[in-house]
């Protein structure tokens, strides 16, 4: 499998050659023999804050001559036979990179495009310092064990191989593969920490995993003032401060049949080949006109730093806690999650951009944006609280291991409820486990809000942290389907998908995770539109369908389009998402809805009732976590609101919603 052929030399790195004239050593070992370090990037895709390479530019002690930056396009993770040159003997060594429960591409597209320009970026970003990045494709052991074998070979020493740590259980198993193998080679091997995070996790205020605790609040409270909480950023190595670049000679080639593109064009073919074959779902919705996505940027280091600046310089981070549930466009969040997620950027690098900006120490490029010099105001404090939340999921996921993935949850609650695959159970309507699922997907449930977020999700990667806690609710808490299908829909999807973010979410949601009020707390996605969306902007965008409906509440549910003679005219007479909704909610807005520009958290709530129920209940927003929801109405039907795991329960959807219950 490993071996390396002629036709893959040609392709050996992608990177642009430095003449070894031009390069110089940072140690002093520089005269001694070849002693290479190799360093493998994982999500940890920048140059800039980066513990490792910082201390490879400043160190001068260390012993090695040459460091070899590695990325490897991960087999496991992501479907790589477009790597595979069309006339290639052999095939993909491979099995395909397909989620367990419901056989999805694990890496769709979007993310595919995002990850592919943000490798090309951290190859540049090396450039920029003086050295180069060495691309590969296969799972990580094997190229690494390819790697230190072809290096060896040529004479030359590999002293070590480092790498970052990463949560979750597969990225753990490559370390321990990794580990052995550096042991069985007589090769150094080091995981460092990466500090992508906001706090450092040198200042966790626990020991172990085990001490987090499961409500996200009495953990916050213990690493407040968030302001004070970050470590200091790291400076970015000066050009050709790390040890040099090896030769390409000693490099060994790419292992066959898999050929690395030298074009980042080339590089996003590769990646989109998988795609071109069977479409990704059964009937895919068509991109609407004139709809744009909320998330047109680029991967990479310098894309994200780029975007930081604007966010700052536009004002919109000042004014983020207002706008942070906003469903269109792309300034009512930061979309900064992608980049974090890749470590293209770190929450410290984001932390301090904001401290400059409230310190007025930035040179006075922001002197003219409101609140600058001012100290913390609520929109760079709230911020820095869903940074927060992120290290927080992540350190559940440290704590919760394998059972991030479990249909009971860290709870380990009685998965019964749940309408699974392997034991189908039919809908409201009598429809299949299969045809919900596929409904789910394509956006054809009848639900406005969820399915505008599922297109919107579909046609561009991102849906707004409003929508997803819509739309997981929904799934799990109207529809009572497996959520482990939505969260391996959405690891596909999502341009920023991450495995904490995700499944901690997703748990949270589904009422098995650290939600306190677990299962009570259901969102009505009714009433929910009607908060922020309420002239049905949102839904009409990505739901082109309903642009001629001008009642709010016929767009949220077109199953109550009053007039039938309308119905027709706009085409949607017999169409099965309107005449055959998965799940009907009767829901007045008991006062005129709010012109929701923004609000503050909280406002999950509300009660749904099932088909043909009763009434929704009424929300009070309130400032950042201080919101309160009641919810009304009883459950209906068999998926109605229900509450603690009844199928056929009265459901209350509704309770205090203090800062001690925010949701993320
Ligand atoms: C069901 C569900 C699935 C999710 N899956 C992911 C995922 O795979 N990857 C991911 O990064 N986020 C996920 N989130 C969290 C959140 O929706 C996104 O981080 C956010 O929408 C990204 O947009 P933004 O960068 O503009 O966020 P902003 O609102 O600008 O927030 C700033 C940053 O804070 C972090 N953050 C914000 N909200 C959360 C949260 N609820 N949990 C953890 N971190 C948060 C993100 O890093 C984000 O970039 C999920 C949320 C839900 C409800």
């Amino acid at each position: 499998m490993l071996s390396s052929s002629s036709s893959t030399r040609r392709a050996l790195i992608f990177l642009s050659r430095v003449p070894s004239s031009q390069r110089c050593y940072s140690t002093t070992a520089n005269m001694s023999k070849p002693n290479v370090v190799i360093y493998l990037h994982r999500r940890d895709l920048r140059v800039s804050d980066h513990p490792v390479l910082h201390s490879l530019s400043n160190a001068k002690d260390h012993a090695f001559t040459h460091l070899l930056p590695l990325y490897v396009f991960s087999a496991e993770q992501l479907e790589v036979s477009g790597f595979i040159p069309e006339d290639a003997k052999d095939k993909n060594p491979y099995p395909k990179a397909r989620s367990r429960i419901a056989n999805f591409w694990r890496c769709g597209p979007h993310r595919a495009k995002y990850l592919g320009e943000s490798v090309w970026d951290l190859k540049n970003s090396f450039e920029k310092v003086g050295s180069q990045l060495c691309v590969r494709v296969g799972m990580l052991d094997e190229v690494l064990k390819f790697m230190i074998d072809g290096i060896s070979k040529n004479g030359t020493k590999v002293g070590a191989v480092w790498m970052t740590n990463e949560e979750g259980t597969e990225e753990q198993r490559e370390e321990r593969s990794i580990k052995q193998l550096c042991k069985d080679s007589g090769v150094e091997f080091k995981v460092w920490i990466d500090e992508k995070y906001l706090i450092d996790d040198r200042d966790l205020p626990f020991e172990s995993p085990q001490d987090l605790p499961n409500i996200f609040t009495e953990y916050r409270k213990k690493v407040e003032p968030l302001r004070k909480a970050p470590r200091p950023v790291l400076a970015t190595p000066a050009k050709d401060s790390l040890p040099p670049f090896p030769d390409d000679g000693i490099i060994p080639d790419q292992h066959s049949p898999f050929v690395i593109p030298t074009t980042p064009e080339a590089l996003q073919k590769a990646l989109m080949k998988p795609f071109a074959g069977e479409p990704l779902i059964k009937n895919p919705p068509t991109y609407p006109q004139d709809a744009e996505s909320a998330h047109p940027f680029k991967g990479g280091e310098s894309a994200a730093q780029e975007r930081l600046e604007s966010q700052i310089a536009s004002g919109a981070i000042a004014t983020y806690k207002d706008t942070r549930n906003g469903l269109l466009g792309t300034e009512y969040s930061t979309k900064l999650s992608a980049p974090l997620v890749l470590g293209s950027i770190t929450a410290r690098q984001i932390h301090e951009a904001l401290l400059s900006f409230e310190d007025g120490t930035d040179d006075g490029k922001w002197k003219e944006v409101p609140g600058h010099g001012k100290g913390e105001n609520d929109g760079t404090k709230s911020v820095r609280f869903e940074l927060l939340w992120r290290d927080y999921m992540r350190l559940c996921n440290r704590k919760f291991g394998l059972k991030m993935f479990r249909l009971g949850g860290f709870r380990e609650e009685d998965p019964v409820r749940w309408n699974t695959l392997d034991s189908p159970r039919q809908g409201q309507g009598g429809q299949s486990l299969d045809e919900m699922i596929e409904r789910f997907l394509d956006g054809t449930t009848g639900m406005g809000l969820i399915d505008a977020s599922q297109r919107e999700l579909f046609h561009t990667g991102y849906t707004s942290n409003r929508a997803r806690q819509n739309v997981a609710s929904f799934l799990a808490k109207h529809m009572y389907i497996d959520w482990r299908i939505g969260a391996e829909w959405y690891e596909s999807m999502l341009v920023d998908y991450d495995m904490s973010s995700n499944w901690g979410n997703w748990q949270y949601l589904a009422g098995v995770g650290n939600d306190p009020r677990g299962e009570a707390r259901i969102f009505n996605p009714v009433k929910q539109a009607f908060e922020y969306d309420p002239k049905a902007e949102y839904v009409k965008t990505w739901i082109p369908e309903l642009k001629g409906l001008t009642d709010p509440g016929e767009v949220f549910q077109a199953w109550t389009i009053k007039d039938q003679s309308k119905k027709s005219d706009l085409g949607l007479e017999g169409l099965t998402w309107v005449e055959q909704p998965l799940k009907r909610i009767e829901f007045h807005p008991s006062r005129k809805p709010r012109n929701h520009t923004g609000r503050g958290r909280g406002g999950g709530g509300g009660g749904a009732s099932g088909s043909g129920g009763g009434q929704g209940g009424s929300s009070r927003g309130g400032a950042r976590g201080g919101g309160q929801s009641r919810g009304g109405g009883h459950g209906g039907g068999r998926y109605g609101g229900s509450s603690r795991g009844h199928l056929y329960g009265r459901g209350r959807g509704g309770g205090n919603m203090g800062e001690h219950q925010a949701t993320p």
